[in-house]
């Protein structure tokens, strides 16, 4: 198994969001994560990164623990995250913000900027221009070719289609299942039902930090009862 979340609960202070949540993810899989705002899917992803780890309860990345780890020593094992935010440098270029991420990765093989190039055309236009001038599409797709170029071995997205035009979410989709057809295994937390759905090979549902449902998108796409208990806003 290439990461397994195993009961953990993390918490902001003295107030506990994740309450014993296990998932697992083996290699070459993507699953998403769904649940309405503020049931702890970006906590999730910031624990297993370490940048709120959890106080009880283990994560193992190929079977060794990573919980209490430091991010850049989790990052450099191959995980990779996209944070909500994208966390794109405003003053610095498309060009210097790859820059950056290639020169901080260990490992100077795998992704360059010129791969990244070719499953993102966009940025390569638009290498120059600084990213506070750039989109949302642009900044999303940025942050996932920064991510790339610490060559992962697991991407974790943290609502990547959110705010985006639906000609836009549909690019993003095809460049997720890219990446998927070439083995990178991806974490997806979303509310976008049908991005999730059809990008997924199995689903959880989370609710109140604890993980309710597991199955496969099928079981989930037409779900009325399901989607209106967990899902709908
Ligand atoms: N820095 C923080 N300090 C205190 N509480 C926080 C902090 N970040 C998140 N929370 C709380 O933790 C809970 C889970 O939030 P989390 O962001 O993980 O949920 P989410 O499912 O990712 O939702 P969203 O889509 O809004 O990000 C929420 O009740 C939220 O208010």
């Amino acid at each position: 198994m290439l990461l397994e979340v195993d009961t953990i609960r993390t918490s902001y202070g003295i107030s506990e969001v994740l309450f014993g949540l296990s998932f697992h993810v083996a290699e070459g899989e993507v699953v998403g994560l769904l649940g309405r705002n503020g049931v702890g899917k970006s906590t999730t992803m910031r624990s297993i990164v370490g940048l709120t780890p959890p106080h009880a309860g283990e994560i193992r990345w190929r079977g060794k623990r990573i919980d209490g780890r430091p991010t850049y020593d989790i990052a450099r094992n191959g995980v990779g995250f996209v944070p909500e935010d994208r966390r794109i440098f405003p003053e610095l270029t498309v060009w210097e913000n790859l820059d950056i991420a290639r020169r901080a990765s260990a490992s100077g093989e795998g992704w360059t900027e010129a791969k990244v190039f070719a499953l993102f055309p966009d940025l390569e236009r638009i290498q120059g221009r600084k990213g506070g001038f750039l989109s949302g599409g642009q900044q999303q797709m940025l942050a996932i070719a920064r991510a790339l170029l610490g060559n992962p071995e697991l991407l974790l997205l943290d609502e990547p289609s959110e705010g985006l035009a639906p000609l836009v979410v549909a690019d993003l989709r095809d460049q997720i299942a890219t990446l998927k057809e070439q083995g990178l295994s991806v974490v997806l937390a979303e509310q976008n039902l049908d991005f999730v759905l059809s990008l997924s090979d199995r689903v959880y549902i989370l609710e109140r930090g604890e993980i309710r449902f597991e199955g496969m998108p099928g079981e989930v796409r037409g779900n009325s009862d399901l989607i209106e208990r967990y899902l709908t806003v």
